[in-house]
């Protein structure tokens, strides 16, 4: 895997039918990877700003880019890398209507078709691969927890038990510096622990400026 710690990924999103209507323009076009050498081993793409802002990222996924694409080569490594025991996180950020969502819980029914998010491929592959991994080593047990929180206006909530009072749940840092809520700090075993700790939705309102972002959490 590459040696670099963050990578980022840009997706630009094809214009909504109202806006097609509308006569909206798009103003940014992803450019391939001119082979100049600045990428990862993921590869890497350049953003072009009207005619001439050119911005280079890991990777940059045009409107006609699909929901495989961008998780085969965004998050499928990520995933495998869990399984050795490496740590994992991807957010997305963006302004709202940017497709956040779209890219994270996917635009259908919620399933692994063609429109099926990063959430899904991951739960679906985070199984499959440790399946393969318990069938070939016998003394490997693993267990996966899964927690589901929204932090909205500093209050934190539990979307898997959403009866729980907000204010009963806070943010707590343990003594190594870790943070979570209560219930996501316990202790390490031998087995493997895969926490998904998919979605926390931070909103701030800054004026009339809406910033939205949604962040999976994948760790072990
Ligand atoms: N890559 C894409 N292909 C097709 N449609 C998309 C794509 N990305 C986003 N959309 C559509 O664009 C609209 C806005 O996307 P989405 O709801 O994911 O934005 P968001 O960033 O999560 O917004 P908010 O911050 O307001 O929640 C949705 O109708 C979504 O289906």
């Amino acid at each position: 895997m590459s040696e670099l710690c963050v990578r980022v990924a840009v997706r630009v999103r094809p214009l909504l039918p109202r806006e097609v209507l509308h006569n909206h323009q798009v103003c940014v076009r992803t450019v391939p990877d001119t082979g100049t050498g600045t990428g990862s081993e993921f590869g890497s793409g350049h953003v072009m700003l009207g005619s001439d802002r050119l911005y280079s990222f890991d990777h940059a996924f045009g409107p006609t880019a699909n929901q495989d694409e961008v998780y085969e080569s965004c998050v499928q490594p990520l995933v495998r890398s869990l399984l050795d025991g490496h740590n994992a996180t991807v957010f997305c950020y963006g302004q709202t209507g940017s497709g956040k969502t779209y890219t994270l819980g996917g635009g259908g029914g919620g399933s692994r078709d063609d429109e099926g998010g990063i959430i899904d491929r991951v739960a679906q592959d985070v199984f499959q691969f440790l399946g393969e991994k318990t069938k070939s080593c016998d003394d490997v047990e693993a267990t996966v927890r899964v927690s589901y929180m929204e932090l909205y206006m500093e209050e934190l909530r539990d979307l898997l038990e959403l009866h729980t009072v907000k204010k009963e749940l806070h943010i707590r840092e343990d003594e190594k510096g870790n943070t979570g809520n209560e219930k996501l700090i316990c202790n390490f075993s031998t087995c493997i622990y895969i926490y998904i700790y998919i979605y926390i939705t931070v909103c701030v309102w800054c004026k009339l400026i809406r910033i939205s972002t949604f962040w999976p959490f994948i760790f072990i």
